[in-house]
């Protein structure tokens, strides 16, 4: 029995030192364990504070590129197709330091934006015409402009004209928003297409992007209208047109065969936000009350 009490103590001995060791090895695991624990949560914080800061990071640059300063309604979204959008705004007196001629100097003042004027397909001719027009040349700066007045090219015995069909359909959309007969308008200079595109400013030429009033800046223009041949987001990020107003601005995103008219006061002063990537072509078409301002047609002399 002895014996057997003795090799019994001994198995006792021998399992409580297994006991510890069991302890011991259980400590460790559970310590290992921590640590693993607490790594992993140490490396998702990581990740995830990362990916915050680099989703930030990205928000900021989106924002920058694509010219969003913030404080602006979109009154014309780049995605949607306007029929008709016409917002009117009180005149300015700017009209009053002019020659009036009534029915037709602005009394009736506003800006609108449509769509189904001119199709994409007549938006990418001119777009083409501007783009072997202007690779002729073109500003070292980021803008460049190529002035055409009457868009007139001869072409055998005659004369074809580049933009007047478009002309005189902006023409019939601009006298039927303002309500004004439109053989009391006149086509006026300057009429250019415009590109724009990231490269730094060299000369004042090229920027484009300072708040301004057309009636100020060209003199004859009583109603202004842009014709945009490229697509914002898609061909340019930045460039929107944006009318200047207290509180907030209100932008028209490009898209070709997208006409913005206005009348051409400071009731709609405005600017171009700076093009961050990609090239902008537009053409700016305009009118007179003014028939000494206007520009004949050699086809119809
Ligand atoms: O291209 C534009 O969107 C505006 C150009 C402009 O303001 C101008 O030609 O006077
Ligand atoms: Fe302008």
């Amino acid at each position: 029995m002895a014996p057997l009490r003795r090799s019994g103590s001994k198995a006792t001995e021998g399992s409580s030192s297994a006991g510890v060791e069991l302890a011991e090895s259980r400590r460790l695991d559970s310590i290992k364990k921590n640590r693993v624990h607490h790594e992993s949560q140490r490396k998702w914080l990581k990740i995830s504070l990362l990916g915050s800061s680099g989703l930030l990071a990205s928000l900021l640059l989106w924002s920058f590129l694509n010219g969003d300063d913030g404080v602006t309604e979109v009154l014309a979204h780049h995605n949607e197709i306007l029929q008709n959008r016409f917002i009117e705004v009180i005149c300015s007196e700017d009209y009053d330091s002019h020659k009036r001629f009534e029915g037709c100097t602005p009394r009736k003042c506003g800006r609108g934006i449509t769509d189904i004027v001119i199709t994409r397909e007549e938006a990418e001719q001119l777009r083409r015409v501007a783009e072997k027009g202007l690779s002729l040349g073109g500003s070292e700066g980021g803008a460049s402009i190529l002035d055409l007045h009457s868009g007139a090219l001869s072409f055998g015995k005659h004369f074809v004209n580049l933009y007047r069909d478009v002309r005189q359909k902006i023409q019939h959309t601009i006298g039927q928003a303002f309500d004004i007969n439109i053989s009391s308008m006149y086509l006026t200079k300057p009429t250019f297409f415009s590109r724009i595109n990231s490269t730094e400013a060299k000369t004042t030429h090229d920027e484009y992007w300072h708040p301004h009033i057309d009636k100020i800046t060209y003199g004859s223009f009583d109603y202004t209208s842009l014709l945009y041949l490229s697509d914002y987001m898609k061909d340019f990020g930045g460039g929107r047109f944006v009318f200047m107003e207290e509180g907030v601005n209100k932008t028209v995103e490009p898209r070709a065969g997208r006409v913005s008219f206005f009348t051409s006061g400071s009731e709609n002063l405005h600017r171009v936000e700076k093009v961050h990537w990609g090239t902008r072509y537009a053409i700016t078409i305009s009118f007179t009350c003014n028939p000494d301002h206007g520009i004949g047609d050699p086809a119809d002399l």
